[in-house]
């Protein structure tokens, strides 16, 4: 890791000068303008964090990636916008150059991501979703700033409103800890909701799957059916979740959990019935890729 205590970083309102935008909200161009906070997000990479290589999905007008230029090796920077880009190829021509950054100009839901270390981004919330599922396979530590609400779905637990698809899932594959709230004036321009700093500590689970697609498949089938008792919604979903016999699954499946709602069950216990619908609910490899 570098030492960037003693450093004096780019003003956030002086880039987005220089790169003379305004930020687009409907590309969810919500730039960072709060010093302090731009300061803190490396920080909360756990102490341990392997930092030669880090990627930032992303990166507008270079405030944040800055901040990254100065805690790791290299950095990767992911921006869909061909404005932005030009202007950070611009701005950063000299890190560029010295083989620390790469600006890669596209999608970041379509674009190759390098192998990083660790990524701290401060996430296009309109695809925040999408971006993290290809984040969290990669099982590395993940700092992101995301929708207050999204964050507490990330970090929710059972039985509570928030817990869902996208707490088990990203249970799944690592810890999040809700660990700074994010006013909208922090933003240029400011966005219509709070955000929250969200950290994701990789870990392997407590418990097993079969199949790590078929698991997640069947985590997201039955959440859609929410409201349903855990037999009704194995019954409503089987052809999203790819199961040919769903009633081989409620028949082995223990009558205490076929009553329960989904959002009651852990996620050690959503696989166990994960492992049950394998066994025994002849899922086809269909859409499983
Ligand atoms: C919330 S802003 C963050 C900008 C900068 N990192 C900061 O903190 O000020 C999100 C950035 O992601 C870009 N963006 C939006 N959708 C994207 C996508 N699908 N792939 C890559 N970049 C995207 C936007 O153009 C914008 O610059």
């Amino acid at each position: 890791m570098k030492d960037s205590s003693s450093r004096s970083f780019r003003d956030p309102d002086a880039l987005i000068a220089r790169a003379g935008v305004a930020g687009e909200p409907d590309y969810d161009q919500h730039f960072l303008v709060d010093d302090r906070v731009l300061d803190r997000l490396t920080g909360y990479l756990p102490t341990d964090t392997d930092t030669s290589h880090l990627l930032e999905i992303g990166a507008g007008t270079g405030a944040l990636t800055d901040r990254l230029l100065a805690h790791g090796e290299r950095v990767t920077a992911v921006e869909r916008d061909p404005t932005l880009v030009e202007f950070l190829r611009t701005e950063f021509e000299d890190a560029i150059a010295a083989d620390r950054l790469t600006v890669i100009e596209g999608d970041a839901l379509d674009v190759e991501l390098p192998d990083a270390t660790a990524s701290v981004s401060n996430l296009p919330y309109s695809a925040s979703s999408d971006i993290l599922f290809r984040l969290l396979p990669r099982s590395i530590p993940l700092v992101v700033m995301v929708q207050r609400e999204f964050a507490a779905r990330m970090a929710a637990d059972p039985g509570t409103d928030e817990y869902g698809r996208l707490s088990v899932t990203a249970g799944h594959y690592g810890e999040s800890e809700i660990v700074e709230p994010v006013p909208q004036e922090a933003f240029s321009p400011a966005p219509p909701v709070e955000s929250a700093v969200v950290q994701v500590v990789p870990r392997s689970p407590a418990y097993t799957v079969p199949d790590d697609a078929f698991f997640l498949d069947f985590v997201t089938a039955v959440f859609t059916q929410r409201r349903k008792t855990v037999r009704n919604a194995i019954r409503n979903t089987a052809h999203i979740s790819n199961l040919t016999e769903p009633e081989n699954v409620v028949a082995a499946v223990d009558d205490e959990t076929l009553r329960k709602r989904p959002g009651d069950l852990s996620p050690t216990q959503f696989a166990a019935l994960a492992r049950s619908a394998f066994e025994h609910g002849e899922p086809t490899v269909d859409g499983r890729d």
